[in-house]
């Protein structure tokens, strides 16, 4: 287990460019087993999920190469099927959430596939039933092979088919998109997910040949079509990345510019950084995040305090919730953090409140966060990062500390941000990994 080391109190300045988007890449290089014809993938970042990915698209028997420094191509024209029998693959696939997103294109062009539970943050219950239902009402069979553990799927002709799904889910929409493309038929997905990671997915399926309208909205028709063609596609920058680094500049009183963020694909999320008072501005495709000395959480209209929660795109991604949260620690005034999807990653805040954060936990999913308006610097601490963004939310915190921190488990960081202590001490932090 890898941790690092951070002096905290140093501020940041210069420009930082996002890396590709972790979770768009994951579906991008599952839809690549579509075709037997060459997808090439530029701006892939050099992540331990998205390497992890690759190796198993290899282990396959998909070939294949690196085009340039963020560039491959995957040619999917054979795949190894003894291999996916075997108990190498399943372990393999139980260390990455985006694993679960073979069986839609497996289903769909070779009429089997096969699933263990799949890995990913451990953040509370993370149920597959979109998935298993919508790609059962494809006409997909899911048995359970109790002795492996393993649901073995299979289908014959898979068949298009209206479904309405009992929750937004973005692997769940992604895998069943994907499966659908290939179906005999229309498939119409209502209360579909939408984030941009779906809308670059269905824009890539759609010049493989695929037959898919509605995409950005959660109404998705899908035609299907015999067999689909090779493609280039290039990655959206990540808005979870861009996130990040707008609190950490806040946070860290640093002036940062964040380099060709696709301010079209961000959504809500600049709005929300500004609800707790950060000021940015727009210049270009960047965004300018000036030096502050304070920042104060706004109150809604009515003069009640600020809530700050996730919902299904275009609301707010969870991903950030936990970010958001940090950032309000050393804010003026006080917010409501309400996790309203999972239901274990708001527990890291006891890290914060050993620091001296005034944070109440009301319950597993709602956190009122007292700012601090940088009257009171948090203490470095030790501490373990028990998520991905939680990781990212810790790092953010002991930037800004007095002392020195240390956190460990940070392959959880690895898992989604390249080279983060590079490129932030490139900027003026003092990380270092041991
Ligand atoms: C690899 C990948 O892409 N992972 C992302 C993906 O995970 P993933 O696709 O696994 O997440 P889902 O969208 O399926 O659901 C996330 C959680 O939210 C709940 N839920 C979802 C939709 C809804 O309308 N109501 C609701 O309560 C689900 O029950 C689940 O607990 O989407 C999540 C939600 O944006 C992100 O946190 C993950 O980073
Ligand atoms: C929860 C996340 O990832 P995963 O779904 O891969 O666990 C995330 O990216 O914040």
């Amino acid at each position: 287990m890898a941790s690092f080391v951070i002096e905290g109190g140093h501020s940041l300045s210069g420009d930082i460019y996002p890396q590709g988007a972790k979770n768009e890449v994951l579906q991008i290089i599952c839809a690549t087993l579509l075709t037997a014809e060459e997808v090439t993938v530029h701006n892939i970042p050099d992540i331990l999920d998205v390497n992890n990915l690759i190796q198993l698209m290899r282990d396959m028997g998909v070939n294949v190469s690196k085009k340039g420094i963020d560039t491959y191509s995957f040619q999917a024209a054979n795949v190894d099927f003894a291999y996916l029998e075997s108990d190498e693959f399943l372990k393999r696939c139980s260390s990455l959430r985006g694993s679960v997103m073979l069986v839609g294109p497996m289903v769909a062009r070779f009429g089997k596939a096969m699933i263990s539970k799949p890995g990913g943050d451990k953040i509370g219950r993370r149920r597959l039933d979109t998935h298993f239902i919508g790609i059962r009402n494809l006409g997909a069979d899911f048995v359970y092979n109790e002795r492996r553990e393993v649901y073995e799927i299979s289908a014959r002709q898979l068949q298009g088919s209206y479904m309405l799904l009992d929750e937004a889910s973005v692997t769940g929409t992604a895998n069943i998109v994907m499966t659908a493309v290939l179906a005999k038929g229309k498939t119409t997905i209502y209360n579909a997910a939408c984030e941009p990671y779906i809308q670059q997915l269905c824009r890539m399926l759609n010049r493989m040949g695929a037959k898919i309208e509605g995409i950005a909205s959660n109404l998705l028709t899908i035609e299907g079509v015999d067999e689909l063609h090779g493609t280039d596609h290039t990655i959206l920058p990540d808005m979870i990345e861009v996130g990040s680094f707008i609190g950490m500049a806040a946070m860290t009183k640093s002036e940062l510019t964040i380099k060709n963020v696709s301010h079209e694909n961000l959504g809500i999320i600049p709005d929300s950084f500004r609800r707790l008072g950060i000021k940015m501005e727009q210049r270009g495709d960047d965004i300018h995040v000036p030096a502050q000395d304070t920042y104060q959480i706004e109150s809604f209209i009515d003069g009640s305090i600020m809530t700050i929660a996730d919902a299904p795109w275009p609301g707010l991604t969870p991903d950030l919730l936990s970010v958001l949260l940090v950032v309000a620690t050393q804010a003026k005034g006080s917010v409501l953090i309400h996790q309203k999807m999972f239901e274990s990653r708001l527990f890291f805040v006891d890290k914060l409140i050993d620091m001296g954060a005034q944070i109440i936990l009301c319950d597993p999913h709602r956190a009122v966060v007292i700012g601090h308006n940088h009257g009171f610097k948090l203490r470095g601490g030790n501490m373990t990062s028990p998520d991905i963004r939680a990781g990212i939310a810790l790092l953010i915190a002991a930037m800004s500390a007095d002392g020195i921190s240390r956190i460990h488990n940070i392959e959880q960081i690895d898992r989604g941000y390249q080279n983060i202590e590079g490129r932030l001490n490139a900027l003026g932090a003092r990380i270092t990994r041991i």
